[in-house]
Order: structure tokens, then C-alpha cells, then sequence
């Protein structure tokens, strides 16, 4: 696995608390995303993991702090504007278009990146087909490197669990992110499942350079896959550093102690 080229910061969370009625699913919580790093967020069950994916990409706005990403700072952010502005994701439990194919699922997630309004689309005139024809291309060639040539045309709610899982990965990506947030992507695979969606996700960060915060469970990927770990424990953050350096963290150690994943 290769390290960051830089040091610069992609994604800063500043103070950010969220609470839903009196439950204190964040309190307070900062840390940075570095260019091209793979972050995992881990803690717990109930921690604030999914809660912290969802205020980064707009879904939650905090009751207090901010977010700077790519240098801009919000307080609020909505969805789209997450998602116009380069941040792609992926959910716990697939998130797909079940009756459409994966290669329209992909295309999918091209339609942020179409210039072309919704009429030229349907007339496929003029310039709106060459945006089409370069687009087609761009899914193609995620087709290829996600290696699902072979299934490209069969309706998704026909594919196995790790298929899916991957054709959602492939439409995260048809979006070109700066930041790939990526909700346990492994939940719910086999060995060998996990051993390939850890290779796509080290590739994806190598070929692409794209940034990846990921929420996972599974401990030996977490310390195989990223360059840096943030713990949250009630919400609150425990630890912040190498795999190397949270794994021996007294605090963390306690917080999973008794706990069973
Ligand atoms: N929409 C919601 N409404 C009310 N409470 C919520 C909501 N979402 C999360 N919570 C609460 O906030 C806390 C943090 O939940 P969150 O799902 O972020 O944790 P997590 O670390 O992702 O957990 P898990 O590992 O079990 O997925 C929990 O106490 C949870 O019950």
C-alpha cells in the first residue's frame, strides 16, 4: 500500500455534536482527512461511526461545528451539494437500483457529472450524445477495473451479496469522488468476498488516487487497509493515529474489551 503523496488536508471535522432528542450521538468530535489517505472511522457498536458518514456527506447537520472540505467551510450541508462537490458514498446495507442492470446502476452514477439537460438526454442529439458516448466509455472502463465485464448486463437482485456490493462501489465511482465514504463495506461477506473488496479498495486508492474514509468492524482489515484510524467510543473520540499506534491505546483496548464484533 502506498502512503499519501501530501499532507494536505481534504476533509477537517471541527467540534461536531449531534444529538437526536436527548441520545448524544456525537459530542465534540474533530479530525482530519489527509489527500489520499484511507481513514477508517471504528468504535463500537452505537459509537456514532455512521452518524459521523452522515454529517460528513450532508444527510445529518451537527447542532454544533463544521466541516471544511476542500478548503470550504460549512456548517450545513445538503446532499446534493456534498455529492456535486466530490463526495461519493456507499451504504451499509446496498443501495442499488435492484431491477436495473449493473451497467445501468454505474451509469447512474454518472448522471452528476452530465452537463447536458434532461431533453437533449432523450433526443441523444448533438453534443448530449458525445457526452453520452464519453460516459459510456468512463463505465466501461470502471466495468473492467472492478473485473464485472461478465455480469455487466444481468439485473442486479440476481447477483450475489459481494456483487453487489461491488457494483455499488463501481457507481460510486462512476462520480469521480475526491472522497470516497465507504459504510462497512465488507459487512456481510465471505473470506473471500472481503479479501476481494480489500484489494479494490487499496487499488481504487492506488490507480485513482482517490481519498477513502471507510467505517469496517472487522479489526484485521481495518489495521491492514488504512494509513490512519480515528476511535469513537458514546460518541466521543478516543484515539486518533497509525494502526500501530491505536491498536496499543489503553483507552481503546477498554472500549472493546467485553465487546463482542
Ligand atoms: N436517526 C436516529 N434517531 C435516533 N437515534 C439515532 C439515530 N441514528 C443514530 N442514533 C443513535 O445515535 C447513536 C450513534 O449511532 P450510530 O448509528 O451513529 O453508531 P455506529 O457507531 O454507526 O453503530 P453501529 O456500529 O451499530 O452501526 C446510537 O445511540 C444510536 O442509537
Amino acid at each position: 500500500m502506498r502512503a499519501p503523496d501530501t499532507n494536505e488536508i481534504l476533509l477537517q471535522v471541527k467540534g461536531v455534536s449531534l444529538a437526536f432528542g436527548g441520545v448524544k450521538a456525537l459530542t465534540d468530535v474533530s479530525f482530519d482527512i489527509r489527500k489520499g489517505e484511507i481513514r477508517a472511522i471504528i468504535g463500537p457498536n452505537g459509537a456514532g461511526k455512521t452518524s459521523m458518514l452522515n454529517v460528513i456527506n450532508g444527510f445529518y447537520h451537527p447542532n454544533h461545528g463544521a466541516i471544511t472540505f476542500k478548503g470550504r467551510t460549512r456548517a450545513r450541508m445538503e446532499p446534493f451539494e456534498a455529492s456535486r462537490g466530490g463526495i461519493a458514498r456507499t451504504f451499509q446495507n446496498v443501495a442499488l437500483f435492484k431491477g436495473m442492470s449493473a451497467l445501468d446502476n454505474i451509469m447512474a452514477g454518472r448522471t452528476l457529472k452530465m452537463r447536458r439537460g434532461l431533453l437533449w438526454q432523450m433526443l441523444r442529439y448533438g453534443p448530449a450524445l458525445a457526452e453520452e458516448i464519453e460516459h459510456r466509455h468512463r463505465v466501461e472502463e470502471i466495468i473492467d477495473f472492478l473485473e464485472i465485464e461478465a455480469i455487466r448486463k444481468v439485473p442486479v437482485a440476481r447477483l450475489s451479496y459481494g456483487l453487489q456490493k461491488r457494483v455499488e462501489l463501481g457507481r460510486a465511482l462512476a462520480m469521480e469522488p475526491d472522497l470516497l465514504l465507504l459504510d462497512e463495506p465488507m459487512a456481510g461477506m465471505n473470506l473471500e468476498e472481503k479479501e476481494d473488496m480489500s484489494r479494490f479498495i487499496v487499488d481504487i486508492n492506488d490507480h485513482y488516487g482517490t481519498t477513502i474514509a471507510l467505517i469496517e468492524h472487522d479489526m484485521a482489515v481495518v489495521m491492514d487497509l488504512s494509513h490512519r484510524v480515528v476511535v469513537l467510543d458514546h460518541g466521543v473520540k478516543i484515539a486518533d493515529g497509525t494502526p500501530d499506534e491505536v491498536k496499543k491505546n489503553q483507552a481503546v483496548i477498554d472500549a472493546y474489551l467485553g465487546v463482542a464484533h
